[in-house]
């Protein structure tokens, strides 16, 4: 079997990121090497300041530096300030099509770019927000799962096929989704759990790497 070259797009706030964010790629970059894809390249791409009302979270530029910190070690995965540089917040898929571009040159141009999101991102997807407008496009979630490919990694109380199979616009589809477990490391991470974790005082130790541990502590990032 011919191997196919892949590279996986990870959106967010990472704010801050944490292992659970490199776990997911790690994770999403063995399945498809099973099915003999090559993956080449691992984004992680923080999302613009415009985003997130959201007091709790810190400059894009103090994200993206983290993002660069938590792949420091990584020989794969790298931090891209593309998205959250730009004035206003862009659409996951307008993200995808940048980095399609960007990749393609860099890999070849048969190279696929997949979004890999948790479980979360995609209970997400029929949310109608207060003015009423969709926070989702039905077309942009159609569009990812097939010109692209999403890959979801499970997360407590996320129910992502459930979600999928519910939606008139994409229950099609459905099947088309490639959901995952993270057998080596399956855990409650998230960011909010850190950011407690600091305002408490307690160790964020192990749940990201020391070089985004040491950025927090250098610039005060989350304390009180
Ligand atoms: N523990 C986890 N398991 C699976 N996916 C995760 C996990 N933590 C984060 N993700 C995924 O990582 C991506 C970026 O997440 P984000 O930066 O919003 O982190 P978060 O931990 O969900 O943040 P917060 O706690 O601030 O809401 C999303 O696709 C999210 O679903
Ligand atoms: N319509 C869209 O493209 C769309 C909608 C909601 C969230 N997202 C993205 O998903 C990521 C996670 O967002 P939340 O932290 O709100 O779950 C962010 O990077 C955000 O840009 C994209």
């Amino acid at each position: 079997m011919s191997t196919r070259k892949a590279a996986l797009l990870a959106v967010g706030s990472f704010n801050p990121p944490t292992i659970a964010h490199l776990r997911m790629l790690e994770t999403a970059k063995s399945h498809l090497e099973t099915l003999n894809f090559q993956v080449c390249e691992g984004i992680m791409s923080p999302v613009a300041d415009s985003y997130n009302k959201k007091s709790t979270v810190v400059s894009a530029q103090h994200r993206f530096k983290m993002v660069s910190a938590a792949t420091k070690s990584s020989n794969w995965i790298r931090g891209d300030d593309w998205e959250c540089t730009r004035p206003t917040w862009t659409r996951t898929l307008a993200v995808l099509k940048h980095h399609l571009e960007g990749v393609r040159q860099k890999h070849g141009a048969e190279t696929c770019l997949f979004l890999v999101v948790g479980g979360d991102v995609v209970d997400s997807f029929p949310r109608i927000l207060p003015d009423g407008s969709n926070l989702w496009n039905a077309d942009d979630i159609l569009k990812i799962i097939m010109d692209f490919g999403l890959i979801v990694i499970s997360r407590d109380g996320a129910t992502p096929l459930q979600t999928c199979q519910a939606m008139p616009t994409i229950c099609h589809v459905a099947d088309r989704i490639t959901i995952l477990e993270d057998q080596v490391l399956p855990n409650l991470i998230s960011s909010t759990r850190l950011r407690q974790a600091i305002l408490a005082r307690k160790s964020i130790k192990y749940a990201t790497p020391d070089d985004v541990i040491d950025y927090i502590r250098e610039n005060n990032l989350y304390a009180a």
